[in-house]
């Protein structure tokens, strides 16, 4: 009988400290060995040459919006879980909303679970919900497991999961401190969004241009230095969730010189897309907070470069195409990105900016893995680790068609868009889960 279940020869093994040349094999859904000066003894049932690919840790997508139960019309764990394994993803966080019902109690979170447990080709785990109504029910949703908690300080755009108000955001970061979880906030400030929207409706300018300027950076600035106040004030860990300007990540690199326990998320579309893509593409690109101007993304690449940036996630929030139309005031906001992500930072970061493929681990792999307290068994390539990985070859390139995605709707706003770098192999607790070579998932 073979030694191993899987050997992977001859790749390039990535971790956030470096790269080294070697075989890896996998036995019960964990690493088993590394060799990296000789070839590793030993026979396994499956062999995979992955002679000049490169062997990264798989990702770890800490937001996305898969709306099951409820609006599995919109995703789905299927479909969604498919499409991150194309996209070398092996673990997911499902964020609360969006799901009907929302996660904010121990019943919705377990419904969601089964069917998560059900339907998932990789790895998950479960937000829950922080909302105005269920303080009482915060202790139930982590024991049952949450991964941490996630609250709007503005309107979600889901009239099941209501923003919190500043006494009940304090109320639940004391509760949440005290069970030593986690916050995760969409930080926008509803005083500001809602009077602008207000005014440039009236205006009757529902254009893409509108659309932004009702949804400033300054908009950001003063609700992220509200929830470090808050943070600063109940101990509460926090994490700052799709963050679109260096602006904000300078107000958060302080707050941590200070001591406050905070992180901070991008998402790739804020890396990769401008206002003037949203105006383009129209509301296929709309999102909140919403994309920015050329030079702010240069600047966000600049915080990612000095290491200001903790995770990226994709912020995945689909819906279907019919929702997807009309005014950018009136359509429903979230972009499309599950499967691009690592696409994204190989295309826009380590081809276009010379940004190294440690750092692309480190963010998408390490850092959400040590946050979240998976790590070592995930978000590294080590004895023992869980066999979750990823293969890629950097010299193959594509231009993305509809065909290629998974999605339950074949909607992106990177369609066209020419990729350096393709996703070969993703394996999930040691099972290949997809292979391009195949171009289907097993
Ligand atoms: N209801 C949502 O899915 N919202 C999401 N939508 C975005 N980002 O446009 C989010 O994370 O805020
Ligand atoms: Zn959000
Ligand atoms: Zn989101």
């Amino acid at each position: 009988m073979a030694e191993f279940d899987v050997i992977l020869r001859n790749g390039y093994i990535v971790t956030e400290k470096g790269v080294s040349k070697g075989d890896i094999a996998i036995k019960g859904g964990k690493i088993a060995a590394i060799s990296c000066i000789d070839q590793l003894k030993g026979t396994a049932a499956d062999e995979i040459d992955v002679t000049d690919q490169y062997i990264l840790p798989g990702l770890i997508d800490t937001h996305v919006h898969f709306n099951e139960p409820g609006r599995t019309d919109w995703e789905g764990f299927e479909t969604g879980s498919k499409a991150l394994a194309a996209g070398g993803v092996t673990t997911f966080f499902d964020m609360p909303l969006n799901s009907h019902p929302a996660t904010i109690n121990k019943d919705a979170f377990d419904l969601k679970f089964s069917r998560g447990l059900e339907k998932s080709l990789v790895n998950f785990y479960l937000w829950g919900g922080l909302v105005p109504s269920n303080i009482n029910h915060l202790q139930e949703l982590s024991e049952c497991g949450a991964i941490g908690f996630k609250a709007f300080m503005s309107d979600s755009g889901i009239a099941d999961f209501k923003a919190c108000d500043d006494v009940h955001l304090l109320q639940g970061m004391e509760k949440i401190s005290e069970l030593q979880s986690l916050l995760a906030v969409h930080a926008e400030s509803q005083q500001i969004t809602e009077h602008l929207t207000n005014t440039l409706i009236r205006r009757g300018d529902t254009s893409a241009k509108s659309f932004s300027q009702s949804r400033p950076i300054l908009s950001e600035i003063e609700a992220v230095q509200r929830i470090l106040t808050y943070a600063k004030l109940t101990n509460c860990k926090i994490h700052i969730v799709h963050v679109t300007s260096s602006e904000v990540i300078s107000q958060i690199t302080a707050a941590k010189k200070q001591g406050v326990d905070v992180t901070v998320e991008t998402c790739p579309h804020y890396l990769s897309l401008t206002t003037a893509d949203l105006a383009e593409k129209g509301v296929i690109a709309k999102c909140a907070p919403p994309l920015r101007q050329a030079k702010e993304v240069e600047m966000l690449w600049d915080a990612l470069r000095n290491g200001e940036i903790d995770i990226i996630g994709s912020d995945h929030s689909p819906s279907p195409p019919e929702l997807k139309e009309g005014d950018f005031f009136t359509a429903w906001g979230g972009i499309s990105g599950a499967q691009t992500t690592l696409n994204i930072l190989l295309e826009e970061g380590y081809w276009k900016r010379n940004i190294s493929l440690e750092t692309i681990v480190r963010l998408t792999a390490t850092n959400p893995a040590k946050r979240f307290k998976l790590f070592p068994q995930k978000g590294i390539l080590d004895i023992e680790s869980d066999a979750d990985l990823t293969i890629i070859d950097l010299n193959e390139s594509f231009v993305l068609k509809k065909e290629d995605l998974f999605y339950k709707h074949q909607q992106s706003p990177f369609l066209g868009k020419k990729f350096r770098g393709k996703v070969k192999y993703t394996l999930v607790n040691g099972k290949l889960v997809y292979s391009s070579l195949k171009e289907k998932i097993r």
